[in-house]
């Protein structure tokens, strides 16, 4: 038989192999991005997962110089109703096959990918195989998400006089590229850096960034965060950092029936009662089972009333869910940065009250 998708319940899509033509078994997920496929594939959150495109025609401008959001593919699979195979824009250097090709990630093409993702709403999230061939083996992917794409040694990303301290758990590009825009020189170390090195380098401000997997795999980075929060050094948690920030301060997370995975989802802002168009990836969140006396919930999803931003009432802690740095959507929430650039310039004249 042809190339095929088998789902956990039994389901089975067929479908026309891309990429390395392998077989491999991971998450199977949904985004409905239409736009960004190189920024997505690139993502390191979606690290070990088999990403599946509602946007019908996919590759289409090919993969360019700029849009990667880090130097690899980690996805473990893709599927696509359809596949660009001659793609045109003025920037593009090689076709979407070609990357797929050279970062050795395998796929469908030819999927009926609505129905599919009809199913994973229905049914939640599940495990598949992608079988391109019956007569290979069927590889599963290392459950260490972030120690697979965290950076193994720091480095620099320039900007200017505020440093910032990234805790990489599988940070995009284009974030440390927002913070750098704002005036920020930002150190990016490896996620399970130590509290005494992270201090080493004199933080104005820290982020904990977005990465893969289930936060609670790496709960070790807990006790780091408790120490960083008593420094009273301004801290930015984003998605996987956020649930980080979030264990940390008292909330529990739990895995959510199929994400956020998209360019629109809306979220509430709840001081300024505006409403934002986000950038979303995640498969977990985070709730409070009693009240939180020091947390100020700031943002909810108008889809599922799930939490997306909170502050801390005496701490200069901020947090969200979403993608402020929108690589790829839209940049409703582009003021979660500068909040947090403002907030770093307050804190170092003295000047933050809580
Ligand atoms: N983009 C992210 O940081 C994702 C966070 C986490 N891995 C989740 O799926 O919920």
């Amino acid at each position: 038989m042809g190339a095929k998708l088998l789902l956990e319940d039994g389901s089975i899509f067929y479908g026309t192999p891309i990429g390395t033509k392998e077989n491999i078994e991971a998450e199977v997920v949904v985004t409905t991005s239409m736009t960004g496929f190189q920024e997505t594939l690139t993502d390191p959150s979606y690290c070990n997962q088999i990403v599946t495109f509602t946007y019908p025609l996919v590759g289409n401008c090919g993969i360019n110089r700029q849009d990667f959001e880090s130097s690899t593919s980690h996805v473990s699979a893709i599927i696509t109703k359809e596949l660009c195979v001659s793609p045109s824009h003025f920037e593009k250097k090689i076709d979407f096959d070609e990357y797929l090709k050279s970062c050795k990630i395998t796929g469908l093409t030819g999927v009926d990918t609505r129905k599919l993702a009809n199913l994973i709403r229905t049914k939640g999230t599940m495990k598949g195989k992608v079988i391109c061939d019956d007569e290979k083996p069927v590889s599963t992917p290392t459950n260490d998400l972030v120690k697979t794409v965290t950076t193994v040694k720091p480095y620099v990303v320039p900007g200017g006089k505020d440093r910032i301290v990234a805790l990489d758990f599988g940070v995009k590009k284009s974030l440390l590229e927002s913070l750098s825009n704002l005036e920020a020189t930002v150190i990016v170390l490896p996620a399970f850096s130590s509290f005494e090195e992270i201090m080493s380098y004199e933080p104005d401000g820290i982020l904990l960034s977005n990465g893969p997997g289930d936060p609670k795999d790496i709960s070790e980075v807990i006790p780091t965060i408790k120490k960083l929060l008593e420094e009273q050094i301004p801290l930015l948690g984003i998605c996987l950092g956020h649930q980080l920030l979030g264990l940390s301060l008292g909330f529990e997370s739990v895995k959510m029936k199929y994400g956020h995975r998209g360019g629109n989802h809306p979220v509430k802002d709840l001081d300024t009662k505006k409403v934002w168009i986000t950038s979303q990836n995640h498969g977990y969140t985070l709730k409070a089972s009693e009240v939180l006396d020091n947390i100020r919930i700031t943002h909810v999803n108008l889809n599922d009333d799930t939490i997306e931003g909170f502050v801390h009432k005496s701490l200069p802690v901020l947090s969200v869910q979403f993608h402020p740095e929108a690589g790829p959507g839209p940049q409703d929430s582009k003021d979660i940065l500068f909040n947090f650039s403002k907030l770093i310039k307050k804190s170092k004249v003295g000047d933050y009250h809580g």
